[in-house]
């Protein structure tokens, strides 16, 4: 993905544009950085105008942005989008619903406005109460509608107002229609920071100037300066004659031509207010105007990509989506049941020195423990490079799902995260449980390593799903390992409010004895040497699980 901004003052006749990677150039002189898309940025400068949020505690201040817009049934524009695109943000969204439409991805087909009483309670309601950073809207449907929210922000005053100024959706349908023009020009635009239109809109209010090129889009944008708004971004989505999305923004003194690649897709319904919305929600971040509107563009294109083939609607205008996170459960669906504690009857746990010792590959060891009986995997790749280690994972993880067998990593979240693996076995001093727990969220599996009846007790309270306790008998695997047998064993299973596998030095010599300790929330063993550091893991694996069944006398399927 292709993203370039380019700068030049507003007496220059011509745009400039390198199209190197990711690099924005700046006349002006500035720090480097990288944003959270990876593109290398400048960071503001001391000349940028900035309308940095000043929060007196803004270290504690959640960031709140209020949205006036319209309601879309179909939920890809409108409030549905900008409550989403906040979301996706990390910014509270609040919503003043100024109208109820019934939308689809074949156009709009009924427009509700809600009354100007509900609008300015609404309004009341929220800024009266609510510490609102910065206000974002869309569609504004009546005269009466702009005056009221004239009204409600000299009564309660917020330190930026992005303008959205819808009137014509993607589909072509007319929103807000052409007797607005005069208020929008007159008292809209002029309380603006920022107005961000599309070319349809733009070339409205400039009384139906013809945009075709991109000195069109540079003279509109000056034209629409002029009028009051204190920065204007003419959004180019729609531009026929260019390959690439390029929007042109204008802050008065400086055009800036943003230029990213133009995602096939026909999912780009609610691409205009997800735009703005994300602007106002960088915005209410701290951030200065030019680089909340680069974060913008880059996550708009970021999601147009991933959504490229969602499938949503019969029409030819889809939505898309704004959490990255629906074409994950649709082509690569993780394990949906929960998690199963019966699953930690035969834990495999790889080693890659063991594998390398007998010449096999993780793949070749993971399918084989798998095949001899193995009901969980866990990969633990003590000394793999990261990329290698992610590489192994996704394989692994590719035969575990297809046997439906859960796979863990071991320690490694940022993996786990990464090929979207089943969950994640830590020790106690890697990271937190409640941590990894609020990373991972509340569908993964999270083991912990327990040796006492207070580490289990921690374990179940910070969130994790099983204890690994042990090691049960004198282990090679792990140095300075201290061994708590049997009896140790047993007492933190006795307080664990989870379930417990047991772990270390456990071989088909002495499994049969640790099924036999006779507590119930004892699930099963966790195996590393007694299967990969053999030469033939599914046997060995095979009749580990002969043993475990045998011992406990029920089957495991
Ligand atoms: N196919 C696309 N690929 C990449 N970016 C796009 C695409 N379509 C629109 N955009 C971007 O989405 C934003 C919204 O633009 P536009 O579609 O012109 O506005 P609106 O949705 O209000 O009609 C702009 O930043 C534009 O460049
Ligand atoms: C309620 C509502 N507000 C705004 C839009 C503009 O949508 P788009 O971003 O597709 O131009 C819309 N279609 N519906
Ligand atoms: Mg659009």
């Amino acid at each position: 993905m292709g993203f370039l901004l380019s700068s030049t003052t507003s007496t220059s006749t011509s745009i400039f544009h390198h199209k190197i990677c990711t690099v924005f150039i700046s006349k002006q002189a500035g720090r480097q950085g990288f944003d959270q898309f990876g593109a290398l940025t400048l960071k503001a400068m001391p000349e940028e105008k900035s309308l940095t949020i000043t929060n007196g505690s803004s270290n504690t201040k959640t960031p709140h942005v209020l949205t006036v817009a319209g309601s879309d049934s179909g939920a890809g524009a409108g409030i549905q989008a900008d409550l989403k695109a906040c979301a996706a943000r990390g910014v509270y969204c609040s919503t003043v619903i100024t109208a109820v439409t019934a939308q689809n991805t074949l156009g709009v087909q009924d427009v509700s406005i809600v009354s100007e009483e509900s609008v300015a309670a609404q309004l009341k309601s929220v800024l009266s109460d609510m510490r609102v950073d910065v206000v974002k809207t869309g569609m504004l449907p009546s005269i009466a509608m702009v005056k009221i929210l004239q009204d409600s922000l000299k009564q309660f005053p917020v330190q930026v107002l992005v303008v959205d100024p819808v009137m014509v959706s993607t589909s072509g349908d007319v929103l807000a229609g052409p007797s607005i023009l005069d208020t929008f020009r007159q008292d809209l635009l002029p309380m603006a920071d920022i107005i961000t239109p599309n070319l349809k809109e733009t070339s409205a209010l400039l009384g139906g100037k013809q945009l075709e090129t991109i000195n069109d889009m540079r003279s509109a944008a000056k034209s629409l300066h002029d009028m009051g708004p204190r920065n204007v971004l003419v959004k180019g989505g729609d531009l026929p004659s260019s390959s690439d999305a390029v929007d042109i923004f204008f802050d008065g003194k400086d055009f800036y031509e943003l230029r990213s690649s133009r995602i096939k897709t026909r999912n780009t319904h609610g691409t205009g207010c997800t735009l703005a919305s994300c602007i106002a929600a960088e915005l209410a971040k701290g951030s200065s105007m030019l680089s909340a509107v680069k974060v913008a563009k880059r996550y708009v294109e970021t999601v147009l990509e991933y959504s490229k083939s969602i499938n949503i609607g019969n029409g030819p205008q889809g939505p898309f989506d704004h959490g990255l996170k629906l074409k994950r459960s649709v082509c690569n669906p993780s394990r949906m049941q929960k998690f199963d504690p019966s699953d930690l009857f035969l834990y495999a746990v790889t080693d890659s020195g063991m594998n390398k010792k007998w010449g096999r590959s993780i793949t070749d060891a993971v399918k084989a423990a798998i095949d001899g009986g193995a009901t969980i995997v866990q990969i633990r790749e003590k000394d793999a490079e990261t990329g290698d280690f992610l590489e192994s994972a996704k394989a692994c993880l590719e035969i575990c799902r297809l046997n439906n067998i859960p796979l863990l990593i071991n320690d490694r979240m940022d993996i786990a995260l990464a090929c979207d693996a089943d969950g994640v076995h830590v020790g106690q001093s890697d990271m937190p449980v409640n941590t990894v727990r609020t990373l991972l969220g509340p569908d993964k599996i999270i083991g912990v390593s327990c040796k006492t009846p207070e580490h289990a007790l921690k374990a179940w309270a910070d969130g994790a799903d099983y204890i690994g306790s042990g090691g049960v008998f004198p282990t090679n695997t792990k140095a300075n390992n201290r061994t708590i047998g049997l009896d140790g064993l047993k007492e933190v299973c006795l307080a664990s409010k989870l379930p417990v596998v047991a772990i270390g030095g456990i071989n088909l010599g002495n499994a049969r004895e640790v099924m036999e300790l006779g507590v119930v929330n004892l699930e099963g063993v966790a195996v590393v040497s007694a299967l990969f550091d053999r030469e033939c893991v599914e046997v060995e694996t095979r009749k580990l699980h002969g043993l475990l069944k045998e011992a406990v006398g029920s089957v495991k399927v």
